[in-house]
């Protein structure tokens, strides 16, 4: 095997294949399928990653370059998963180097040098004494040595070094953010009770700060790092290392990991005594996990049924069986309840990845996995490709967000790649939620029929949990008519009724949160006078008002310009800020209920790091009585206290032109409505709108999801939407509107051409059967961005059709004429955000 198929880090779809180098003799032992490696590509050194070896390369062997270096001692990602990136970049249409980088922590991205240090206090294993002793000796210093320097001097020993990688007698480390993620120690083992009494009469009277370092450790026999016992003894390091020189004690390096939890403590818990419900969801997923089955399971549980004892047991089931969890949160910043509960329950086993701890802290996570560390994982969309290798289990908890869709390439959703990873280990998957979305619940329970079940590689298992714990009753929810308000004259921001409620809140000393699903102070400026609306030169889109900063801004490219006072087009005065931000919710608060303390979490009051943990540690301690925010108090919390959910400006989403508008909205209502009442206070909850009568809105009051649900899909159905086709959306991007039309209509036009060549039916909505229409080209929701126009073409189609491939393919007949006219293109494979 001594040529490496590489794919280099270019993420062009021209390239798009592997390329064939040899491996140098000095370099055999060091490569395998998931190296990381430095090869010359087009007269540059490029980084790849390899996906083959092979004794037998396409072009005759003289042609073909050497690999230049390796760039770590053990490949950072598995077979197991080039495999899984290879399925990735077909199934979301992107290069495979995006969708293999993907996988890897941002750490491990560029150029830095690797480090092989001497692990955690391990004395050296005899029995891996290398050949030349100078390799120990050098590690042994206490320094991490450079892994090129062992490529160099140890070319023959990599299998050796890698053993002892695996084995965690030696770990591989890095700079990150210039300071490398282990920091070594020199630490004193104190020699037997018998070896340093005897060293106590050998001292005599001379000697006396080795004689008091020696009875410091009689006294203390733990290893002390070397420096702390100088100082316990008030003397100098020589003489510390005396005691070694004659065999008293040891001196040995130690190294220390860097750990973003250092110093918290997290309250042990033990299993609960599950309720009957509880079991009977339970019992099904065990036995997946025990007979390695890699079934699917949607556990939809209403708020406060207790899904997260479930997932928690499941995992003991699961690491019981010497087996590795994953558990994926939507946004974990958001939800540090969550991590204190695995915490809690499964102690230093648990590594945490998210989007709010450092790089170099994320490696560090990254490598407890790696190292075998961590047995559980509990992290954001990313951490669906921790480095594994025995999974047994897959959560995903809030199975319905849109977070664990990834907005950029590789555009991939980590239900899909979580059904598909647990399918390579034999693990099960629980996807969790109040509210599923439409497509996993159509999936488990219908309706569905031949075509609603296309393209589709899993089918879960329903596993239902009706009621909460200890027969707690759902909240009471009323919906409140806001132009019923204002015809009554009240023009306040606060309903009669949920004035009142808050009121008695106030008096009875209970504590409330408050949704308001907007940023920023408020979204847009428009003046009264003539209309005018300010909207970003480069974007064509609407620019924010921030208050701190007194500017418009975009959200979009990150322009901004200064507060007007006039109108730009007529000089109006009447130039004002609509919409309702949270700024001024808070204010409102104030003036109605004076003395009232508020806790304000939204994007400006949260991107400090912590600031999630500080404001919900604060609320629970009820050193306030509100809690109010945007979606990012809606989800996972659990404050026993609260007994009131009022909902600001239900339906403000409404308006969005995405036919998911009406799913999300009632989700979000009713995850919030969950924060009440979940323990043993009961909970009232007060939605006010301008359309109750919506039925994603009315629905709410009586937690009625089947009546959404069925409701939505009889309108999906009519559309040929999810559930019932599946879309693509393709956006291409130019200075020129005439070049994108051009690309768009031949796009089109070659996709339709194949359709037809198929026999397949090219109408989608309200058909049977298979079918596959193109929509476009047209000018995307947002027409320019960044001073380039957007267009946008959308594939809708039903049935076994291969619509993913076919699209696959006239992208690559495309690249030559895009790359030629300047064109950029985007594809997206169930899109889930429409805008
Ligand atoms: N078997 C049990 N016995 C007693 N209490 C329980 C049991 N299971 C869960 N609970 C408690 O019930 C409450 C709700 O449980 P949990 O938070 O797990 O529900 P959930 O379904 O995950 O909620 P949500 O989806 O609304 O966030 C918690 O306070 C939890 O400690
Ligand atoms: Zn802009």
């Amino acid at each position: 095997m001594s040529v490496a198929r590489v794919i280099v880090d270019v993420p062009s779809r021209d390239i798009d294949r592997p390329f064939d180098y040899t491996i140098p003799d000095r370099l055999s032992g060091w490569v395998e399928v998931g190296s990381r490696v430095a090869v010359p590509f087009g007269g540059r050194t490029l980084q790849g990653i390899v996906v083959g070896l092979t004794a037998d390369p396409e072009f005759d062997r003289s042609r073909l370059k050497e690999l230049i270096d390796v760039l770590d001692a053990l490949p950072p990602l598995s077979a197991e998963l080039v495999e899984l990136g290879e399925w990735m970049s077909r199934r979301w249409v992107c290069p495979l180097t995006v969708a293999l980088q993907a996988m890897l922590p941002s750490a491990l991205k560029g150029k830095a040098e690797k480090y092989i240090a001497l692990s955690y206090g391990q004395a050296w294993p005899a029995e891996e004494l290398l050949a030349d002793g100078g390799f120990r000796q050098l590690l042994e210093k206490g320094d991490p040595v450079k892994l090129s320097y062992l490529l160099q001097h140890y070319p023959h020993e990599a299998d050796t070094i890698k053993r002892m990688l695996r084995s965690g007698a030696l770990m591989e480390t890095q700079k990150v953010e210039d300071r490398l993620s282990v920091r070594t120690v020199l630490t004193v083992f104190p020699g037997s009770e018998d070896v340093m009494r005897s060293g106590i009469a050998e001292l005599g009277k001379r000697a006396p700060k080795q004689r008091e370092a020696l009875e410091y450790l009689l006294a203390n026999p733990e290893p002390i790092p070397q420096q702390q016992l100088a100082e316990a003894v008030g003397t100098t390091i020589g003489t510390i290392k005396s005691l070694a020189d004659k065999g008293w004690a040891e001196i040995r390096p130690v190294t220390e990991d860097r750990d973003p939890y250092a110093g918290r403590s997290f309250a042990p818990t033990k299993p609960m005594q599950l309720t009957p419900a509880q079991q009977g969801a339970y019992e099904p997923i065990a036995k997946a996990i025990q007979e390695e089955r890699s079934e699917v399971f949607l556990l939809h549980g209403v708020t406060g049924s207790g899904k997260t004892e479930i997932y928690l047991q499941s995992i003991q089931t699961c690491l019981a069986m010497g087996k590795e969890a994953i558990v994926l949160v939507p946004e974990i910043a958001l939800t540090p309840q969550m991590v204190e509960r695995f915490k809690g329950r499964f102690g230093e086993r648990v590594a945490v990845m998210h989007s709010r701890l450092s790089n170099g802290e994320r490696y560090d996570e990254w490598r407890k996995i790696r190292e075998g560390r961590a047995q559980v994982v509990v992290g954001a969309r990313s951490a669906i490709f921790a480095p594994f290798g025995r999974i047994g289990l897959i959560v995903i908890d809030e199975e319905h967000e849109t977070t664990y869709k990834q907005e950029e390439s590789p555009k991939y959703h980590a239900r899909d790649v979580a059904a598909e990873r647990a399918r390579l280990h034999g693990a099960a998957v629980v996807l969790g939620s109040a509210t599923p979305s439409l497509e996993t619940y159509s999936a488990a329970v219908g309706p569905y029929d031949k075509d609603t079940a296309a393209g589709r590689a899993w089918q879960p298992v329903y596993v239902p949990l009706p009621e909460r714990v200890a027969a707690r009753p759902l909240p009471k929810v009323s919906i409140v008519d806001m132009r019923e308000e204002l015809k009554l004259g009240n023009r306040a921001m606060f309903s009669r009724a949920l004035a009142q409620a808050i009121e008695e809140r106030l008096e009875r000393q209970e504590q409330m949160v408050l949704l308001l699903n907007r940023r920023g102070y408020s979204t847009f400026v428009m003046c009264r006078s003539c209309g005018y609306t300010a909207s970003c030169p480069h974007c064509d889109i609407a620019l924010t008002y921030h208050r701190g900063s007194q500017n418009l801004r975009c959200h979009y490219c990150g322009y901004a310009e200064r507060e007007p006072e006039v109108c730009p087009s007529c000089q109006s005065p009447h130039i004002r800020f609509f919409g309702t931000g949270t700024q001024k919710v808070e204010e409102a608060l104030a003036q109605t209920f004076p003395g009232i303390r508020v806790i304000r979490m939204d994007v400006d009051t949260t991107t400090e790091k912590g600031s999630h943990e500080k404001w919900l540690t604060q609320f629970r301690e009820r050193k306030a009585d509100v809690l109010l925010g945007t979606q990012m108090v809606a989800k996972g919390l659990d404050f026993p206290h609260v007994t009131l959910v009022g909902v600001l400006a239900a339906d403000s989403a409404l308006k969005l032109p995405d036919f998911r508008s009406p799913e999300r909205t009632f989700q979000l209502l009713t995850q919030v409505a969950g924060r009440a009442g979940r323990h043993e206070l009961p909970g009232e909850v007060i939605i006010q709108t301008y359309e109750p009568e919506h039925p994603c809105i009315a629905t709410v009051e009586h937690h009625d999801y089947a009546g959404f649900t069925e409701q939505e899909l009889r309108h999906r159905r009519v559309l040929g939407y999810p559930p019932f086709g599946r879309l693509i959306t393709l956006t291409l991007s130019h200075e020129q509107v005439p070049v994108l039309h051009t690309l768009g209509e031949s796009f089109a036009s070659k996709l339709r051409a194949k359709a037809e060549a198929e026999g397949v039916r090219q109408t989608v909505a309200s058909g049977t059967g298979l079918s596959l229409e193109v929509l476009g080209p047209v000018p995307s929701p947002i027409p320019r961005l960044k001073d380039r126009y957007r267009y946008q073409c959308m594939v809708k189609y039903r049935g076994e059709v291969d619509a993913i491939g076919w699209t696959s393919a006239v992208l690559r007949e495309l690249a030559d004429a895009m790359k030629r006219s300047g064109v950029t293109a985007s594809v997206d494979v169930d899109p889930q955000m429409m805008l």
